[in-house]
C-alpha cells in the first residue's frame, strides 16, 4: 500500500525520489513546475518537496488539502510560512545535516581570502599591479572568532576552524550550555568586546532581520573580518558599507544578500559600492551548493519521513 504521493518541485538530487519510494512513498518529480501549476494539483499530494523555489505560503497550504508535510531539501526554512503550517498541523522536514559541511567550508575560505587580500592581489596582478606591502595580509592564529547561531552551520564552521589556534566564541539566543571542543558559550556582549572576527550562522526570523545594522555595529570594540553565509536579510548591507569606510569592518565576505539575482541586484542603491569593493568577497549564495551537499540533502531529507 502507498505511503502517500510526494510532489517534488525543485531540482532535488535523484537520491530523494529513490530512497522516498523504495520506502512506500510515490513520488512526482516535476523540478521545472510552476506555483500556478503546482497549485492546480496540489490537493492530491500527502507531501512537498522544495527548495526556494516559491513561498510555501497560506495560499498554497490551502489549496493542498491533504498536505501532512513540507520537506525542504535545505537548512532555511524562510520560505515556509511555519506558523500556519503548525497550525494545520503540516510537519516540516529540512536537511541542514547535509550542506552544514559546504557552510562551514566556504565560511572559513572566505575568511583566508579576506584576510589574505587574495581577491585584491589577484586583481591588481591582472590589472599589471605588483604591490607587496598593500596586500600584507593577517593569520587567524590567536584571533577570537565569534559566532551567532550555534546551530548546525554555526558548529560547522566552528568545527573546521579546528587547527587554526583560534578562540572561537559562540552566542546562540535560543541555546544554553553548548559549550564543545570547538567553541565557547558566550553573551552577545562578549562577541561584541572581543571578536576580531564575526560569523553569521542565524536563520532569517523577524527577530534577525535586519539584525546587523548600524547601531550593532557601533558596538564592536575591534574592526572586525565579517561573514555572512546565512541570509542577506539578516544584515543591513549599507551599515556593512559604511562600517568598511570608517573602518569598524576591515573586510566582508557575503554568500547572500538582501536581494539575490540579476537584475533586481543590480538595481539596488548600494550595488555600485559594494562591487566597486576592494574589501568585499561575493559568491552568488553556493555556501551550501556544492556536488556532496546536493546528494547528501536528498539523502538526509528521505531519512526524515521515516520520522513521520
Ligand atoms: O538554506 C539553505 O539550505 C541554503 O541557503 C540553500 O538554499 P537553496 O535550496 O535555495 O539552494
Amino acid at each position: 500500500m502507498s505511503k502517500g504521493k510526494i510532489l517534488i518541485v525543485d531540482d532535488l538530487h535523484p537520491a530523494f525520489k529513490e530512497n522516498a519510494e523504495a520506502m512506500g512513498y510515490e513520488v512526482d518529480d516535476r523540478p521545472l513546475i510552476t506555483r500556478a501549476e503546482t497549485m492546480a494539483i496540489i490537493a492530491g499530494y500527502d507531501g512537498i518537496a522544495v527548495r526556494t523555489k516559491f513561498l510555501i505560503d497560506r495560499e498554497l497550504m490551502d489549496a493542498a488539502v491533504q498536505l501532512k508535510f513540507v520537506a525542504r531539501a535545505g537548512a532555511g526554512l524562510d520560505n515556509i510560512d511555519e506558523a500556519y503550517a503548525n497550525q494545520k498541523g503540516i510537519q516540516l522536514l529540512n536537511a541542514p545535516e547535509g550542506n552544514r559541511d559546504a557552510v562551514g567550508e566556504h565560511a572559513v575560505g572566505m575568511l583566508l581570502l579576506l584576510m589574505n587580500n587574495m581577491r585584491k592581489g589577484d586583481q591588481e596582478i591582472r590589472n599589471g599591479i605588483w604591490d607587496r606591502e598593500g596586500n600584507r595580509g593577517y593569520e587567524l592564529k590567536g584571533k577570537t572568532v565569534g559566532i551567532i547561531g550555534y546551530g548546525f552551520m554555526g558548529k560547522s564552521f566552528a568545527k573546521k576552524l579546528a587547527g587554526f589556534e583560534v578562540n572561537v566564541l559562540a552566542y546562540d539566543k535560543y541555546k544554553t550550555g553548548f559549550s564543545d571542543a570547538h567553541a565557547r558559550e558566550c553573551s552577545m556582549e562578549e562577541i561584541v568586546k572581543f571578536s576580531d572576527v564575526l560569523s553569521l550562522h542565524v536563520p532569517l526570523t523577524s527577530e534577525t532581520r535586519q539584525m546587523v545594522n548600524e547601531e550593532y555595529l557601533f558596538h564592536f570594540r575591534k574592526p572586525i573580518f565579517f561573514i555572512n553565509t546565512s541570509r542577506g536579510d539578516v544584515v543591513d548591507t549599507k551599515a556593512i558599507l559604511n562600517a568598511i569606510s570608517s573602518n569598524k569592518i576591515i573586510a566582508a565576505g557575503l554568500d547572500v544578500l538582501e536581494t539575490e539575482k540579476f537584475p533586481a541586484l543590480a538595481n539596488q542603491s548600494w550595488y555600485a559600492e559594494l562591487v566597486g569593493s576592494p574589501k568585499v568577497i561575493l559568491s552568488p549564495h553556493v555556501g551550501g551548493w556544492t556536488f556532496e551537499s546536493y546528494r547528501k540533502i536528498s539523502e538526509v531529507l528521505a531519512e526524515k519521513l521515516k520520522e513521520l
